[in-house]
């Protein structure tokens, strides 16, 4: 036995709705616990201490069978999300599942870093802009860049407003070898046991659009902009 993880869901397929691997057909494993508490969190079901009770003590080879089962045992992406996945011990799920030809993509905010990042697929650090009212520990964060070794490593910024923007400009001209992603942020996190949440789509639409523009208008040609496609077609629901 290994050290479980704390599990607050496994979900899918569905596809990626953000960021580099958008599109693609994953299985999610989203765990409970964060460091952070973001003022606009869109998954306070794995971070809020009131879900604690709903978070599983799985170990790594339960959490396998379940994402097989859904896959229909075929070795599919699984995204580990939460929460940070990074305060679960998740080493032995990801050298288990890469065995079986499953490949690991990690969200993390890039607060804790672990030797087990090197074996990811792929690494999305998103550190969290001024209107998240979080603090970046910027020696955590290029722990977590330095961790990743050779694993493929993204930035993925959330943008609300222009004090979001400017950084997430001053961030990337930091990391310059890091690709960039930018997304309008969603203000609607779902209420308590609301499953079925509804976003301000057009509020989001609006972000988004003035996004474009923003990064057009300042020529920021390395940037790609992405909708939370997830959020657009089903809402802010859990499990899609
Ligand atoms: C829920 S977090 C979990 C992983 C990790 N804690 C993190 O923040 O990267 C997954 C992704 O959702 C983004 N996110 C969270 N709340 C959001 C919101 N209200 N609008 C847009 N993106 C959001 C985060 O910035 C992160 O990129
Ligand atoms: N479809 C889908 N794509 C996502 N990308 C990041 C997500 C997350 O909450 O970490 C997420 C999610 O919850 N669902
Ligand atoms: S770091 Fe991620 S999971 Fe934690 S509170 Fe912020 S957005 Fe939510
Ligand atoms: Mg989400």
């Amino acid at each position: 036995m290994t050290d479980p993880i704390r599990v607050s869901e496994i979900f899918g397929p569905t596809i990626q709705g953000e960021g580099a691997l958008i599109g693609q057909p994953t299985v999610f494993v989203r765990t409970g616990g964060c460091d952070y508490r973001c003022s606009w969190c869109d998954s306070l079901h794995a971070v809020d201490a009131d879900y604690r009770h709903t978070w599983a003590p799985m170990q790594p080879g339960t959490v396998l069978a379940e994402v097989a089962r859904l896959s229909g045992d075929r070795p599919i992406l699984v995204t580990l999300s939460g929460g940070n996945p990074a305060i679960q011990p998740l080493g032995p799920l990801i050298e288990m599942g890469r065995a079986q030809g499953y490949r690991f993509a990690m969200e993390t905010q890039g607060s804790v870093a672990r030797d087990w990042f090197a074996e990811l697929d792929m690494l999305v650090l998103s550190p969290k802009p001024p209107s998240s009212g979080m603090a970046v520990d910027w020696a955590a964060f290029e722990a977590c860049i330095a961790a990743a070794g050779g694993a493929q490593t993204v930035l993925k910024i959330v943008i609300f407003d222009e004090a979001d923007y400017l950084w997430a400009r001053e961030v990337a001209a930091r990391y310059p070898t890091l690709p960039v992603y930018l997304q309008p942020g969603n203000h609607t996190p779902p209420p308590p046991g609301d499953d079925a949440a509804s976003v301000d789509q057009a509020g989001v639409d609006a972000r988004m659009r003035w996004l474009v523009e923003r990064v057009v208008a300042d020529g920021w040609f390395a940037a790609t902009v992405l909708p939370q496609l997830h959020v657009t077609l089903w809402g802010n629901r859990r499990g899609v």
